[in-house]
């Protein structure tokens, strides 16, 4: 009684004690978001707002390569891949016994998941990152191996209790997927797996329809529908604006990390103090922890097993990166967020008054009516993109998307911004726009594959997305019998030759040097490239898809295997037997023959109105073959044909039209059978 009345007269005082904050580790898992801008993890991590934020001391990055992608045996206690490596079951699906344990190469060819090329830019991405964070006070946790096994493992070194959760970006494939599945499986009971939606340009929860089960079939129906929700820049618009995390200000290049939650910033929470355990992790100051020491131990088992075309004369030894190739149409060396982000401004521009100063960020103000700096190039996209040679004719975004060290919304909103500047003239909105109805495609072909995947792997199924589909046109799709399996040891086998880059087509083989030479290729050349594979040579469409794999810098899965789906008339929109002529298309789009020259300088002293078709000169070509693999009846009309009398694409800029030039219709080989149709226009047709 005397306690209460003490109380109740304010003279005792009963201190409860506050409860004890425990520290608490956000641990993000960065796969194919290799950034900083435009993180949802940075951001509900530090936004001083949140409840989770602020139980959260430490943020812990962390990137594993993983060796089902890569072979990671030369690395200490790296596991050796399958030996002997996958073979493909008689119809060339995934054997399932063996798929146990995994190789690090593809499933038909057995070719390498990646090149050295592919490689170097993949670690340019993930030690920029690391650099990034270090420059912050932070750091980013590099391991090898399997994430299910070395999350779970880092877990119970930091203590279960002191971890927040676990975050990673949202994929729609199916090896990523089911690789978050299995981590999500192996977390111990209280901690979480949360995604982050951050791969597309339009958020899927925005879709006006449940992209699982409704993305439409055709690219133009799925594009009025998102076009239908307004062009304009906001929420609830098409274009959604990135989170604020880092920003850039193109007179400082990128620096530091910090988080903008409306005009404050917050600075990056400290790396935990951990003592790592177990095999796997690249400990701070160890050998590995240098970039050239990790590709010389990645790119030993690609330099020991070349493939049969070799690599690019450009990769040296592994104890040297490979040079930036003189004459690749990549902007830069380099697969950092960084270059990225320079990229973007080089090529869209930006407003002077977004640049970042201390302590503001004026976000939030209408700059409809600022200045805006550059955005040249973006100005003549559409003219120009169908370019085979240098740098301009296209934004090649697509190596920093497809890595994720550039995020389709900052693309997008900036891409959007620059729109609402550029006033009334239709020719410059045209061109402008068409950035964004290119991003679409990129969108497109993710939802497509999170509808169709359902059954295993049906995006890399010789019958394609189309067997699944209701209106599949059957009676046009190729019978996936019809399709030729290669004999590798024969090096007239049409599907060496195409790999190699010697079938005789000056303009299929330039390509494919490029390719090889650069990790590049223009989308005018992929679409000819594919076609003459799959439409002249009938060689198994996958196979192309899985070299491509291995080469091309901007390799991602839902692009890669949608666009061959598509060109081999088993994806989308199956309707359409797409078939390219090679020698209209080079008339057309490589009028001065700049491009073939380039790529096949033997063919130099030929005369203009042959370079395109050499079989028809008398000279015998050094290094060249003299005779094309196949001939098809339709290049007739195109022989001799003076270049430039027709051309599209002029001095690599020309109209850019999608009037898909230069196809024909035709299912078999070298059966042509009419112009392709305005109707069904494809992806950069
Ligand atoms: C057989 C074949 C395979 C392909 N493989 C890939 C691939 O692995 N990765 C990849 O990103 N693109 C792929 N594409 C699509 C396209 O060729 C490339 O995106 C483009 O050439 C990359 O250069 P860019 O960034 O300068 O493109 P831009 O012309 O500047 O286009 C802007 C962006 O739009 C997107 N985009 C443009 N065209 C397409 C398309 N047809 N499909 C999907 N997205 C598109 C890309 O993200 C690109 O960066 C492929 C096309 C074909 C025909």
């Amino acid at each position: 009684m005397l306690l209460l009345l003490l109380r109740r007269a304010g003279l005792l005082r009963i201190h409860r004690q506050a409860p004890q904050r425990t520290m608490s580790t956000f641990i993000h898992l960065h796969t194919l978001d290799l950034r900083v801008h435009d993180s949802p993890s940075l951001f509900i991590s530090h936004d001083p707002s949140s409840n989770l934020s602020n139980q959260v001391n430490h943020f812990l990055p962390v990137y594993i390569f993983d060796e089902r992608a890569l072979d990671v045996s030369h690395l200490p206690e790296g596991s050796k891949p399958f030996s002997p490596r996958i073979r493909p079951s008689e119809d060339g699906r995934p054997n399932g016994a063996q798929q146990t344990r995994a190789a690090p190469t593809s499933r038909v060819a057995q070719f390498h998941r990646t090149s050295p090329h592919r490689l170097w830019n993949l670690l340019e991405a993930v030690y920029g990152l690391r650099d990034t964070y270090r420059r912050s006070g932070g750091d980013l946790l590099i391991g090898y191996g399997r994430p299910e096994i070395l999350i779970p493992q880092l877990i119970k070194t930091l203590g279960e209790d002191h971890v927040a959760g676990v975050w990673a970006q949202k994929e729609y494939t199916l090896e990523e997927s089911n690789m978050l599945k299995n981590l999500r499986k192996s977390l111990p009971g209280k901690v979480k797996l949360q995604l982050n939606d951050s791969k597309t340009l339009i958020p899927s929860k925005h879709l006006p329809f449940d992209p699982a089960k409704q993305t439409p079939d055709v690219y133009t129906a799925f594009r009025k529908r998102v076009e239908g929700m307004g062009l304009t820049l906001g929420d609830n618009e098409m274009l959604v604006p990135p989170v604020l995390t880092a920003r850039w200000s193109p007179s400082k290049i990128f620096n530091d990390v910090r988080v903008s939650v409306g005009k404050k910033r917050v600075n990056l929470k400290s790396f935990p103090d951990i003592k790592l355990e177990g095999k796997g992790w690249i400990r701070s100051g160890s050998e590995y922890d240098s970039m050239q020491a990790m590709y010389s131990a990645l790119v030993k088992p690609l330099l020991d097993h070349p493939p049969l075309a070799g690599w690019s004369s450009v990769v040296k030894s592994s104890d040297e990166p490979p040079d930036f190739h003189p004459e690749s149409a990549l902007p830069s060396e380099g697969g950092s967020e960084a270059s990225a982000l320079t990229r973007l401004e080089d090529y869209v521009g930006h407003d002077p008054k977004s640049e970042e100063k201390d302590g503001e960020n004026d976000n939030d103000t209408d700059r409809r009516d600022s200045v805006w700096l550059g955005g040249a190039k973006a100005k003549t996209y559409k003219d120009t993109r169908n370019g085979l040679v240098g740098e301009a004719f296209s934004t090649k975004f697509a190596g920093f998307l497809a890595l994720g060290t550039l995020s389709a919304r900052e693309a997008g909103w900036r891409v959007g911004e620059l729109l609402q500047r550029v006033g009334k003239d239709a020719k410059v909105r045209g061109n402008v726009y068409w950035i964004l109805f290119e991003l679409l495609w990129r969108d497109y072909f993710q939802f497509t594959t999170l509808r169709y995947n359902h059954k295993p792997s049906s995006l890399f199924d010789i019958d394609g997305f189309a067997a699944s589909m209701q209106d599949s046109h059957e009676h046009e799709r190729p019978d996936p019998n019809d399709w030729h399996k290669p004999n590798w040891d024969d090096p007239n086998d049409p599907a060496r030759r195409w790999c190699e880059g010697k079938t005789g087509v000056p303009f299929i083989d330039a390509p494919m040097i490029e390719l090889r030479e650069t990790g590049y290729m223009s989308n005018r050349s992929r679409q000819n490239v594919a076609s003459f594979l799959t439409k002249d040579l009938y060689v198994d469409w996958r196979i192309g898809a899985e070299f491509f794999e291995m080469h091309l810098i901007d390799y991602d899965t839902c692009s890669n295997w949608g666009n061959w789906q598509y060109q081999a008339g088993v994806g989308n929109d199956p309707r359409a037997s797409r078939q390219f002529n090679p020698i209209k298309q080079a008339h057309d789009y490589d009028a001065d023959s700049e491009y073939v020259k380039l790529w096949l300088p033997q063919l130099e002293g030929l005369p203009d109105d042959i370079i395109q078709t050499p079989w028809l000169s008398n000279k015998q070509i050094k290094d060249y073959p003299s005779k094309p693999i196949v001939e098809n009846p339709q290049w007739k009309k195109f022989y001799h044909k003076t270049p430039g009398k027709h051309s599209k694409n002029k001095g690599n800029g020309g109209n850019g039209g999608r009037g898909g030039g230069g196809t024909y219709r035709g299912r078999s080989r070298g059966t042509g059978t009419g112009r392709y149709g305005e109707a069904h226009r494809g992806p950069n047709q």
